[in-house]
């Protein structure tokens, strides 16, 4: 269990991590998101005492990280790949490590066979690719065998084949009761590996939820309606109190509702439906709508462009409004 009590981080006049209040958990893998200089590095930072908060406290079972009798069995970490002795080979780099923290020559031997870099073992890791760089680094960080590991993006550069590699032993290692704290800016891996979320931007935590409900919140969902009558379901479907939204392909993207209800009255007015399907915000979506207030660095382009709304709302129609005026509760557009 990692908590973070009022963590605070101040560069000069720079807010780092302010105030910073969350849990991770053991038993699954909890995402740490956020925009790039949002704060993330930091805080694992100084999870594992390599940077000292200017106040508050950070606490690895209950204890500061400076004040573990035996730190590597308690958390293992992989924060910079490359940060390994180029001119040693990836077994002596494990053994040194293991021997410094007084483990046996047997854990080396474990987490090389763990990690699959069995075959490789005696190669000096200077000459390793990015992916067995990733794999030695998931290595040394398990030699302790401990019960908390934190990877920072640790898919960064990956080919899919570690990729899905890392997804598995994250999700293995929850499995089998470890805390799993990870970094990504990989919104589309995270969906499929992390069970919680903490959420940080300009160094606030934004969100501390279960991944579920964190796109419930933050995410929009609408009906994708194809009738070959759009002019008279519409007004129908608005007249229900439906916000209803008519797009340039004559479908109706209809908001506060389910596809049940929207068949229901397609059904009684005996209009002809040829699509319903729900559409919900992915984790990226709502990831961008949460954080479009907390980016530091923009791309140049006006806030219309950057719409957090992604391809959900791209394309986002006329309002039924200025086509059926008479309808109730139409708005010009979310946000
Ligand atoms: N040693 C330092 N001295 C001064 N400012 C720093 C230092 N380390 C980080 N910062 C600043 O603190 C803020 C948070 O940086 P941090 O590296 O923790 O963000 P991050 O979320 O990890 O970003 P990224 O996703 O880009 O890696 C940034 O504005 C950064 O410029």
């Amino acid at each position: 269990m990692i908590q973070a009590t009022e963590l605070t981080k101040r560069y000069g006049t720079r807010l780092a991590v302010d105030h910073a209040d969350f849990t991770v958990a053991p038993g699954k893998v909890t995402g740490f998101l956020g925009p790039n200089g949002a704060g993330k590095s930091t805080t694992m930072r100084m999870i594992l005492g390599l940077d000292r908060p200017t106040s508050g406290s950070v606490t690895i079972n209950g204890v500061p990280y400076h004040r573990l009798a035996a730190p590597l069995r308690e958390v293992g970490a992989l924060l910079d790949a490359k940060a390994v002795h180029g001119g040693r080979s990836a077994y002596n780099h494990l053994l040194v490590l293991a021997k410094a923290n007084g483990l046996p020559r047997s854990r080396v031997d474990a987490v090389i066979d763990l990690v699959g870099l069995h075959s490789v073992a005696g190669k000096r890791s200077g000459g390793f690719s990015l992916g067995m760089g990733q794999r030695l680094g998931i290595a040394a960080a398990l030699l302790g065998d401990p019960g908390i590991v934190m990877f920072d993006e640790p898919v960064n550069g990956l080919d899919p084949e570690g990729i899905l590699w890392i997804r598995n032993l994250m999700k293995a290692l929850a499995a089998e009761g470890r805390t799993v704290f990870v970094s990504s800016h990989l919104m589309s891996e995270m969906a499929l590996t992390a069970d919680h979320l903490v959420v940080i931007g300009l160094g606030r935590i934004l969100a501390d939820e279960p991944m579920a409900e964190f796109i419930a919140k933050n995410s929009v969902s609408y009906v994708r309606v194809r009738s070959p009558q759009p002019a008279e379901l519409a007004p129908k479907l608005a007249l229900r109190g439906w916000r209803v939204e008519r797009q340039p392909d004559e479908s109706l993207h209809v908001y506060d509702t389910q596809p049940a209800q929207i068949g229901d009255v397609a059904g009684a007015e005996g209009l002809w439906l040829h699509e319903l399907t729900l559409v919900q915000s992915s984790l990226e979506e709502a990831f961008m709508r949460l954080t479009a207030g907390s980016v530091e660095y923009h791309a140049g382009q006006s806030d219309d462009q950057g719409s957090p709304d992604g391809p959900a709302v791209a394309g986002w129609g006329t309002p039924l409004e200025s086509q059926a005026p008479q309808a109730p509760q139409v708005e010009e557009r979310i946000q």
